[in-house]
């Protein structure tokens, strides 16, 4: 699904995108109006478009611009054309425009420069308010206001309300839909860890709603917040903007209808109130969620840290360091539940001649061609190691030396039986391998030993072989 939607919005169908953006930007602007915003002035409390246009730009740059200044002309056109006037009202209408497409380019450029790879911590909150929000969305406030005003839809006396309603309206459209663009960037956006996380709200947040409405206990209002942060912990990042900025818009919706706890004796007294709230809401989920990203980032970052210092860069197999305390382990096992333990040491022949032969490129491919055999034939819980060089080991858990002598017999034959191409030629390569079997009494150091002198013997024999012991 994600991967769908990518590929249509993918910069070579640009187009296809940037159009079916211009027509949420429109649906969404026509939503704002009808829906949400508070009458008689019928100025929308929140301006998704902002938003939308600031993601527009980040997915297409600016070759979105003329699609957003589009998309504004028709948004403006009903409520601000003039019949009386055509002319006049259509220049204002186009500076309109003009300003929804300036702003999200200024905070678009801005963040370029100074937050180039988008928002990844909760310090990274305050720099996008202020270079995606407050910078570009307050000279648009103004210049918005003022083409009002110069046009006579409003009073020049109302210029300072009307730029503060815009500010808030559009700083609150960008940090909702900034917020589940930025959540669908992420690699598991679209992963539902466990679906009660998503049904629970989605059922249960209209409910409180309503309860809260018909009731007419608006206090309720205040929970959603720390109910939200709750889901912060559970969501992908993509989804807590969805549910939130669903929330959000509902607080907005039910005060433009006259409902909940923040309906107050003037209109001015309500839009501060529910804006107040709903902005710190949405900056106080936002930081939360960010900063839940950067623990869930540095702790996997941890993990793949700790794996990768036991793995050898070369082969992929364990390196020596991790593979003593593995062995240590099986073997404890394989005691406790009176079980076998098979331990072979396996040492590629004269591979000094390979290197100094082919170059040590070659070398390392002949040591990664029995690195993937050795994992080829072993089980989940067997250990593979690379113990330095040319060395190798390989611990088989729960398995006598009889079952053992196949799977190493099958690995010594594949060996030879893979040629490496060098400039247009094969080389065979061949390896001996010391086995030797656990007793009950033997230690993990002599068990090693004995394998060692059982590889000796391999070598000494005329390599390429097994030398079998059975530990006493
Ligand atoms: N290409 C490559 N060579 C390595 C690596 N580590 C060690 N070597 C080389 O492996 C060679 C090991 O040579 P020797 O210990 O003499 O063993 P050999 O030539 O296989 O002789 P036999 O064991 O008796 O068959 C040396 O030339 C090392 O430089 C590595 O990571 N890559």
């Amino acid at each position: 699904m994600k991967s769908l939607v990518n590929r249509l919005f993918s910069l070579e169908n640009g187009s296809l995108g940037l159009i079916f953006s211009g027509v949420i930007y429109c649906l969404a602007g026509f939503l704002g109006q009808s829906l949400l915003s508070l009458q008689p002035s019928n100025i929308t409390l929140i301006w998704l478009p902002s938003g939308i246009a600031l993601v527009m730009l980040l997915t297409w740059r600016l070759k979105a611009l003329a699609y957003i200044f589009l998309a504004s002309l028709v948004v403006n056109s009903p409520g601000m054309f003039v019949d009386a006037a055509p002319l006049k009202s259509l220049m204002h209408i186009c500076v309109a425009a003009l300003g929804d497409m300036l702003a999200p380019a200024l905070g678009f450029l801005l963040l370029q420069a100074f937050l180039p790879s988008g928002t990844r911590n909760a310090s990274d909150l305050l720099k996008f308010v202020l270079l995606a929000g407050v910078i570009p969305v307050l000279l648009s406030s103004l210049w918005l206001s003022a083409n009002l005003a110069a046009g006579d839809y409003i009073p020049w006396a109302s210029l300072p309300t009307m730029a503060q309603l815009f500010f808030f309206a559009d700083i609150l459209g960008i940090l909702l839909v900034y917020q589940i663009y930025n959540g669908w960037l992420e690699p598991q956006a679209w992963v539902i860890g466990r679906w009660r996380h998503i049904a629970l709200p989605i059922i249960g947040l209209p409910l409180f709603y309503m309860v809260g409405i018909y009731l007419d206990l608006g206090w309720l209002f205040y929970l959603i917040p720390p109910l939200l942060v709750v889901l912060a912990f559970e969501l992908t990042r993509f989804y807590l903007g969805l549910l939130s900025s669903l929330s959000l818009l509902f607080i907005i919706l039910a005060t433009a209808h006259g409902f909940g706890v923040f309906v107050g004796e003037s209109q001015a007294q309500t839009n501060t109130e529910m804006m107040a709230f709903v902005l710190s809401c949405a900056l106080t989920l936002f930081g939360i969620s960010l900063q839940h990203a950067q623990l869930h980032r540095s702790e996997r970052d941890k993990l793949s840290a700790e794996k990768e210092a036991q793995l050898d860069p070369l082969s992929g197999l364990f390196n020596r360091r991790s593979f003593k305390p593995l062995l240590q382990a099986l073997e404890a096992k394989a005691k406790a539940q009176s079980t076998s333990v098979c331990v072979a040491m396996l040492d590629i022949d004269n591979f000094k001649a390979i290197n100094d032969t082919h170059g040590h490129s070659v070398g390392d491919r002949v040591i990664q061609s029995l690195a993937q055999i050795l994992r080829n034939n072993c089980r989940s819980d067997d250990i593979a190691a690379r113990l330095g060089g040319e060395e190798f080991a390989l611990v088989l858990g729960d398995i006598g030396l009889a079952q053992a002598q196949p799977v190493l017999e099958r690995i010594r034959s594949s060996f030879v039986d893979t040629p490496i191409a060098v400039a247009g030629d094969m080389i065979h390569c061949s390896v001996s391998i010391g086995l030797v079997e656990n007793s009950q009494t033997a230690g993990i150091e002599s068990l090693l030993q004995l394998a060692d002198k059982a590889l000796y013997r391999a070598k000494r024999q005329g390599k390429n072989r097994i030398v079998c012991f059975e530990a006493q």
